[in-house]
């Protein structure tokens, strides 16, 4: 493509670069230029990409979208040159979010949850859908493996082309709030956007909780319609700051436009009946906790505003599977239950404490950690909510990335002393789900908080596999029972 062709639309001026170029590829990680590739330097919070600007030359760039060059570098310059990469990315891929149907999910928790329920009504109602979500991206059937909940914008719009080129009318995705913040859905417009909740997590890159939902809010003025819980405390400023027409939907308020009535709570999930104004159906989902009626009734909002009648979406829940490391059972053969849940944050364990309190017959052990470079302030607070809802309390490593385990522990526990149950602190993850086999007794439910779908354990840079399916599975084989 032409340099030209790729900065359609965007305000640039420009030194000592041919405009006509042909550009063999577009990379904003000076590491992996190629000859003929263009280099996007963008100023990041670990360091600036314009600092690599005579690395990404060297190994054959032929121009930089920088905001800023020396003299002699074939550079075009832009005021913001993240908000100019998104750009580019819809130009170098023709911007294939527009062939698409967009649902953009976003809150703190819920929406791994929400956007694959959403996905399965929409392809019950014969559509091909693709999705983008913290688990993984999928085109149809076809899995593919990511890093992160919502991609940089390059790969997020290649993505949609992938999509698009494989002939999905629907693309249902995650959109967290770092990527309303940093520009990866620049320039994608949504059907819809839905929004689950608002609870603590991720202060340490939004700083307070008001910006925090700002950044969510967004979704709002880049959607043409929303989707939005009304039981949740900042429902109403959120629809004070969206500009588009927004349907409601509560567990427990009327005055929603779609709302939940006689819910009954299961160990197995939940059921009850959906209500539009003019519209009922019975929905039942396998799933279970109260939380799972809200994603029930965000992932029914979206298909709704969609023009899929309430009857057909009530009735696809009824087949929908649960979700990978979301209150995922692991098959062993004793009396008591293990449950892997992906609750990392306050708001998440509480939840599934409370949902698994309301079915466990013996006692409730939680084994949880934290995750390195993240929100340091949660910690204590899942700390002692842990202690508060559970009956035995293992604290482990999450990921510690490039924290030390032991001072991450430290902060968990500091919120743990007034705890009435025990308390256990075994570092090596591994050992520490042995430890809870090993003292789960008959109708006791083990809850391995916080890994999910994860398969890995990040300590400084590095991904060591780490599957608590595979560590469970394990402990059975060696003690051969
Ligand atoms: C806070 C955040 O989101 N940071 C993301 C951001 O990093 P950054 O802009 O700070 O990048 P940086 O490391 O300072 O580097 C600046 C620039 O220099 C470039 N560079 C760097 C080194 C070099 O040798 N050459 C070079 O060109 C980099 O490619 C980059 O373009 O842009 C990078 C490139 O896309 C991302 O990898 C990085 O994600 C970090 C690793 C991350 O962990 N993000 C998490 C917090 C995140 O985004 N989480 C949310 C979901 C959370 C949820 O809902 O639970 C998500 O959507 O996944
Ligand atoms: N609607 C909800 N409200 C509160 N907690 C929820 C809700 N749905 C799920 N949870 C809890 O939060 C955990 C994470 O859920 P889910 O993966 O669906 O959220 P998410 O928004 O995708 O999170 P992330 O982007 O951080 O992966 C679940 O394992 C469950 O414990
Ligand atoms: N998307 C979340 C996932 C956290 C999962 C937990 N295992 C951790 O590492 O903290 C984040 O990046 O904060």
């Amino acid at each position: 493509m032409k340099l030209r062709d790729l900065l359609k639309d965007i305000p640039f001026t420009y030194t000592a670069v041919d405009l006509d170029i042909d550009i063999r590829e577009v990379r904003y990680d000076s590491r992996a230029v190629q000859p003929g590739d263009l280099f996007v330097a963008v100023r990041g919070f670990a360091t600036d990409g314009h600092a690599y600007i005579g690395m990404a030359l060297k190994k054959g760039a032929v121009a930089v979208v920088c905001e800023q060059a020396g003299k002699g570098i074939p550079a075009v310059i832009v005021p913001d040159a993240r908000a100019a990469l998104a750009d580019i990315a819809g130009n170098r891929f023709d911007h294939p979010s527009r062939k698409l149907t967009m649902v953009g999910v976003t809150g703190t928790n819920g929406k791994t949850t929400t956007t694959t329920l959403v996905k399965h009504i929409l392809e019950a109602e014969g559509h091909k859908v693709g999705l983008i979500g913290t688990n993984q991206n999928m085109i149809g059937d076809e899995v593919i493996p990511t890093e992160r909940t919502t991609p940089e914008s390059y790969e997020l719009q290649a993505l949609f082309a992938r999509m698009a080129e494989a002939g999905c009318t629907h693309c249902v995705m995650e959109v967290s709030s770092h990527s309303l913040v940093l520009d990866r859905v620049r320039g994608v417009r949504f059907a819809v956007g839905a929004f689950t909740n608002l609870t603590q997590d991720h202060l340490d890159f939004h700083k307070t909780m008001e910006a925090y939902r700002e950044a969510k809010a967004k979704l709002f003025t880049i959607s043409d319609k929303g989707v939005v819980n009304l039981d949740d405390p900042v429902a109403d400023k959120m629809l004070a700051d969206a500009t588009c027409p927004c349907l409601t939907f509560s567990a427990d308020k009327d005055a929603a436009d779609l709302s939940a009535k006689n819910i009954e709570l299961g160990a197995s999930g939940v059921s009850f009946v959906a209500a539009t104004r003019d519209a009922i159906a019975r929905v039942s989902l396998g799933i279970p906790g109260h939380f799972s009626v809200e994603n029930a009734l965000a992932a029914l909002g979206v298909c709704v505003a969609l023009g899929v009648p309430l009857e057909h979406a009530a009735r696809a829940l009824g087949t929908a599977h649960g979700v990978k490391g979301r209150a995922e059972v692991v098959p062993t053969d004793t009396d008591y239950t293990v449950l892997i849940d992906y609750a990392h944050a306050p708001d998440g364990v509480s939840n599934i404490l409370r949902t698994v309190r309301g079915f466990a017959k013996g006692r409730v052990i939680a084994l949880f950690g934290c995750g390195g470079d993240r929100d340091r302030t949660k910690r204590p607070i899942m700390g002692h909510l842990a202690a508060e809802l559970s009956d035995y309390c293992i604290v482990t490593s999450d990921n510690p990335r490039t924290e030390q385990p032991e001072a991450i522990i430290e902060d968990i526990v500091a919120g743990m002393k007034a705890a009435k149950v025990p308390v256990d602190v075994i570092c090596d993850r591994r050992a520490a789900i042995y430890h809870a086999l090993d003292i789960a007794q008959k109708d006791d439910v083990i809850v391995l908080m916080g890994k999910g779908h994860e398969t890995y354990q990040e300590i400084d840079h590095v991904k060591h596999h780490m599957d608590e399916r595979e560590i469970v599975a394990d402990y059975f084989k060696e003690k051969n029972v």
